[in-house]
């Protein structure tokens, strides 16, 4: 499936009953491009530990534990909505906590992101000597990081140059967790250009659901857009990010957008005997 162009694939773990142990190797595994089906995350969805419709675990494509994905979640939403595990809203288990999935339509899917657990807004960061803008931002608990960066020309900046200082902020020790980079321009009212460096993809992806919430909770902080339904482009489809504030106080946060069930089917990759203790069909 893919919300706005970032890709994932779902297996359902109810049913499946895999070690949680391999899921990191199965994520690497079917995640790569050429090799297997390709896709920026897995998303596993098992039986929920507390009060909630399922849990999603979310592994980027190297592999790695990531403790949420927003578009991965709106995806789940549609795949927990079309399977029978949860109704038009549904209660999602996280590693960062409670997320609430909405449908609005057969394909647009709205969830409530975890609410932001660090906001700084001064955030600047020596990159070579230079000093870099930046904003810090984490969603949830244990939150997923997100650096927030303004860049003037963002559509037109050089590929090569951008993904030179995305790689460099991305690993860089002001980030302890590592940090999904998030480059913005401000193009319009409410309308937001943004593209993604990826933690766990270690490349642009085409779009980004919690880095849009970081990107919007920080811009709106700053009173450069209302925080009502902004717009927000990237390379793969739009988003769409609302702020609910009460009074001055920060109290929901909402992503809304796409979702696209490309295929349905089963892993048949070789490499998957290997993983699963040479189980084959002989
Ligand atoms: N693409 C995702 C984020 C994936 C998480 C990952 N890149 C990490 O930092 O572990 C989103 O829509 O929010």
């Amino acid at each position: 499936m893919n919300g706005a162009g970032n890709d994932f694939i779902i297996i359902n773990n109810i049913e499946e009953t895999l070690s949680q142990e391999i899921f990191g190797e199965l994520a690497k595994l079917v995640c790569e491009r050429h090799l297997s089906l390709g896709a920026d995350g897995l998303m596993v969805v098992d039986k929920p530990q507390g009060n909630a419709d399922y849990r999603m675990i979310f592994y980027n494509s190297d592999g790695s534990l990531g403790e949420m994905c927003g578009n991965g979640a709106r995806c789940i939403s549609r795949y927990g909505y079309e399977n029978g595990l949860a109704g038009e809203i549904q209660k999602i288990e996280t590693t960062a906590g409670i997320v609430i999935g909405e449908r609005l339509a057969k394909d647009m899917y709205k969830i409530r992101l975890n609410d932001p657990s660090t906001v700084i807004l001064d955030y600047p960061v020596n990159l070579d000597g230079e000093i870099v803008n930046c904003s810090y931002v984490e969603l949830g608990m244990p939150g997923i990081p997100h650096a927030v960066v303004p860049i003037k020309d963002l559509k037109t900046y050089p590929a090569d140059e951008l993904i030179k200082i995305g790689r460099k902020l991305r690993f860089h020790s002001a980030f302890p967790k590592g940090a999904n980079v998030n480059f913005y321009e401000i193009i319009g009212h409410d309308h937001v250009y943004e593209r993604t460096y990826e933690r766990g993809v270690e490349d642009f992806t085409y779009a980004c659901g919690t880095g849009t919430g970081s990107t919007v909770t920080v811009l709106t902080e700053l009173g450069l857009v209302s925080g009502n339904h902004v717009r927000v482009d990237m390379k793969g489809g739009t988003l769409y990010i609302d702020v609910i504030k009460n009074g001055e106080k920060f109290q929901d946060l909402y992503l809304t957008g796409p979702t696209n069930i490309v295929a349905i089917g089963e892993l048949t990759d070789s490499n998957l005997d290997l993983l699963l203790g040479g189980v084959t069909n002989e």
